[in-house]
């Protein structure tokens, strides 16, 4: 059953909200514009333009401008909504409408930028499948929209919307004995994916095919028996499975299907998305009676956070679990979210993390938040491999362990052969955004899941990879707003700032001479950035804060952690070490600095840190920008009152750092922060024992540096998703992008796509696969 019949509250609250602004109308949309107050109105607005006189001052900043549709409402003061005809929504963030705006919008488009007071967004096909699989409606959507927005809705909008949404939900892709069919009740529309080649070519082999059929009540298999190859239209009709489900009324609806190759899952959803028929990944686990069920529930004293409901209320809306991706940011509690999701779903569940440090959180929260037995959450990893008790209940493991290709021990493959062999009820995939598409790609066709869960705090990658993400998983279900969080005191206030830290003259006369990765160490090292650090450092310690120093680059992190006499870790640093100063950090007051590589950007649940300065990092990688944001967004003390955290980013003035700083900070910017430049830290020039005081010590400073060995100069090498080049010119991207077309209509197919399976696009899909492609 399609989901649009199951017209969602949320929709409904919509719609019922704005209603008051459709009271006070004088240009309203529909059947109230041919009303003669308005028409007259209209028309004089559409003439002025015409004659090119504008007919209010927004009007004129846009003089000749195509962009906007600017015949604005009489009482357009009250709608919070700029729309342009590319899609993109502007909105007043200072509207007495802009929470409901707001999520409307979310649920909607895709937040391009969030600061104070204006808040972009973007509509693309994805963001409207997404809303359409959360419950929305094709016309509440087109409804909603023109009672927020100042002026009438583009046409082309409207179309877009109504292309976009209407075929949504009319093909399925289910699991089922672990193998995957695309079902419909509408034989046509399979009958059309099946002539599309692409399709077609996606199914087993038609040889093997009808033996392998599995019989399952009320199906009969018909697969064609024609040659090798042959996808005639008989083919076609032949290879459809008919069924019988119930539908919502409880009437008995007949479904046809037909079997696709789990390894093509990907391929089959993208090209169901270009043939306008992006397929639904729901799972109704109430009725699943083949799988067996896990005593699994929250305990009673477990209180789950309104957005972490609401996001799960996303996921869960028509009471099917929904595949797709949940945005929050770190510290806001994904792990929570992904434990009430299993709870829900009650069915075998398979988590999977970045890091064995991972695994142990994932366990321990399990454990802490519900009543699930001790032996019933298992691990799989390197040291690891605990089995479940009658294959019945949760496994941990990470990425790496599942998607290993070579040799494994008898224990870990017996593993494996579970984990293959099982049909997962949920799989949760941890920090979705740093897994490399190719590793996420062979869990995906290794493990069958009927629903899979998503989770990240920054849907952002340098290397356009994040769109993948869309066929591999599903749509973003749920997009929280940073600094609606920190103001309701989820998540810590933040103060960030840039420290520019001149070079002295001889420092900066070797970075101009010197090879790319000994400069990177020159900036790093540079003693005026030093003595900021030490300076911040002391200043916060006696504020009472504990502080994170964070460097990429190992021969700095340690040559600044000995010279300040303070605790380090990096990837060398053995287990007993690493938790011997975590502990220390976390419980005594003499240890109050510690200094972290990259292994500390993600998992490292310190929320005692209420200050982080950053003096080396990779390249201009925004996501790790916001992982290190999320180290303090944790905050014990983040409900204090008047209490703010503090994030410094040391950069060495006329220094490469300072392009690759801009950039980095680019999400955060997005997500509402804003980064203040300090040029002059006060009384740091008298600060007593200043290092590198005397022109002695930073010249035997600068000696060490250029002694210091190419490997010294590289930054620490750790696993994870690298999504950054060295440098941007490295960077791979599309003239299209560099000259700034990303939005716009050109496009070229290479492959044959027949007349029949194409249709006049709207410019906004075009932009998408002409970027695709
Ligand atoms: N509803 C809740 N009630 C109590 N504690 C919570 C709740 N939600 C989250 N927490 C706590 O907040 C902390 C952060 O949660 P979690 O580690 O899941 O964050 P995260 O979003 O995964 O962050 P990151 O992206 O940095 O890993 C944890 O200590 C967790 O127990």
């Amino acid at each position: 059953m399609p989901p649009r019949s199951r017209r969602s509250t949320a929709v409904k609250n919509y719609s019922e909200e704005v209603d008051f602004v459709e009271a006070n109308d004088v240009i309203s949309d529909g059947e109230d514009a041919k009303d003669s107050t308005v028409m007259p109105k209209l028309e004089m607005d559409m003439t002025k333009r015409k004659e090119g006189k504008p007919s209010n001052y927004v009007e004129k900043l846009f003089e000749g401008s195509n962009s906007l549709s600017l015949a604005l409402k009489k009482d357009h003061e009250n709608r919070p909504l700029w729309i342009s005809e590319d899609g993109h929504f502007f909105m007043e963030s200072f509207s007495p409408m802009h929470e409901l705006a707001q999520d409307f919008l979310t649920a909607i488009a895709e937040p391009i930028s969030r600061p104070n007071f204006i808040h972009e967004y973007k509509l693309t096909p994805y963001s409207l499948y997404a809303a359409v699989s959360v419950g929305l409606e094709t016309e509440d959507i087109v409804n909603v929209l023109g009672k927020l927005c100042k002026t009438p809705v583009p046409e082309g909008i409207i179309s877009f919307i109504r292309t976009c949404t209407l075929s949504y939900g009319k093909v399925k892709l289910v699991l089922h004995h672990n193998r995957y069919w695309v079902e419909s009740q509408f034989p046509s529309i399979l009958q059309l994916l099946l002539k599309d080649q692409e399709i077609s070519s996606c199914r087993p082999d038609p040889s093997i095919a009808p033996s392998a059929v599995p019989s399952v009540a009320g199906v009969r298999p018909q697969f064609s028996t024609g040659g090798e190859g042959t996808r005639d239209v008989i083919d076609t009709i032949a290879a459809l499975r008919d069924r019988d489900e119930d539908d919502a009324d409880g009437k008995v609806a007949q479904v046809h299907s037909f079997e696709v190759l789990a390894s093509a899952n990907e391929k089959i959803k993208k090209r169901c998305i270009e043939l306008d028929y992006p397929m639904l990944e729901e799972y109704d686990f109430r009725h699943d009676l083949l799988n067996p069920n896990l005593e699994i529930d929250l305990k009673p004293s477990t209180t789950i956070r309104p957005y972490q409901e609401k996001s799960l209320s996303k996921m869960f809306g028509n009471g099917r679990a929904r595949s797709g991706i949940i945005v929050l940011p770190c510290g806001a509690g994904k792990t929570l979210v992904g434990i009430t999701a299993a709870c829900t779903v009650k069915k075998n569940c398979l988590v999977l993390c970045t890091s064995a440090v991972s695994v142990e959180q994932w366990r321990q929260q399990f454990k802490y938040f519900t009543n699930i037995q001790e032996n019933q959450v298992a691990r799989f990893t390197s040291d690891f491999k605990e089995r479940l008790p009658t294959n019945n209940g949760i496994i941990v493991s990470t990425y790496t362990m599942v998607a290993y290709g070579g040799r494994r021990s008898y224990e870990a493959r017996k593993m494996m052969e579970l984990i293959q062999n099982t049909e997962w009820g949920l799989l949760i995939l941890d920090e979705v955004h740093v897994v490399p598409a190719n590793v996420f790609r062979r869990v995906l066709t290794t493990v069958a899941a009927h629903c899979k869960l998503g989770l990240t705090a920054t849907l952002v990658r340098e290397d356009d990879k994040i769109d993948d993400l869309n066929f591999l998983i599903g749509p973003k279900l749920y997009e929280a707003n940073w600094l609606d969080l920190a103001r309701k005191g989820h998540i810590a206030n933040v103060q960030c700032a840039e420290i520019w830290c001149n070079m002295t003259s001889e420092f900066y006369r070797e970075y101009l001479n010197e090879s790319s990765r000994k400069r990177r160490l020159l900036a790093i090292m540079n003693p005026r950035k030093f003595q900021a650090c030490q300076f911040l450092i002391d200043y916060h310690e006696k504020r009472g804060d504990k502080i994170i120093v964070f460097s990429d680059n190992v021969f700095a992190l340690r040559a600044y952690a000995l010279k300040l006499k303070k605790p380090h870790i990096y990837g060398e640093t053995g287990q007993t070490e690493r938790m011997r100063v975590l502990h220390l950090f976390q419980s005594s007051p003499l240890v109050n600095t510690i200094f972290l590589s990259k292994v500390g950007d993600t998992s490292i649940d310190l929320p005692e840190a209420t200050c982080l300065i950053q003096i080396s990092s990779h390249y201009g990688s925004r996501r790790q920008e916001a992982q290190r944001l999320g180290r303090i967004l944790r905050a014990k003390r983040r409900r204090d009152d008047g209490f703010n955290a503090f994030f410094y980013s040391l950069v060495s003035r006329d220094t490469e750092e300072m392009f690759y700083s801009t950039k980095r900070q680019q999400f955060l910017i997005d997500q509402g922060y804003s980064f203040k430049v300090i040029t002059e830290l006060k009384g740091m020039e008298e600060f007593p024992d200043l290092a590198y005081a005397s022109h002695k010590d930073q010249i035997e400073l600068l000696q060490s540096v250029l002694l210091a060995t190419e490997e010294d100069a590289e930054e620490e090498a750790v696993d994870g998703g690298d999504d950054v080049e060295s440098t941007v010119v490295k960077k791979t991207s599309s003239m299209k992008s560099l000259s700034g077309a990303d939005d716009m209509a050109y496009i070229e197919y290479n492959k044959p796509v027949t007349s029949s399976t194409v249709k006049p696009r709207h410019p906004l899909f075009k932009a998408r696969y002409g970027s695709k492609r």
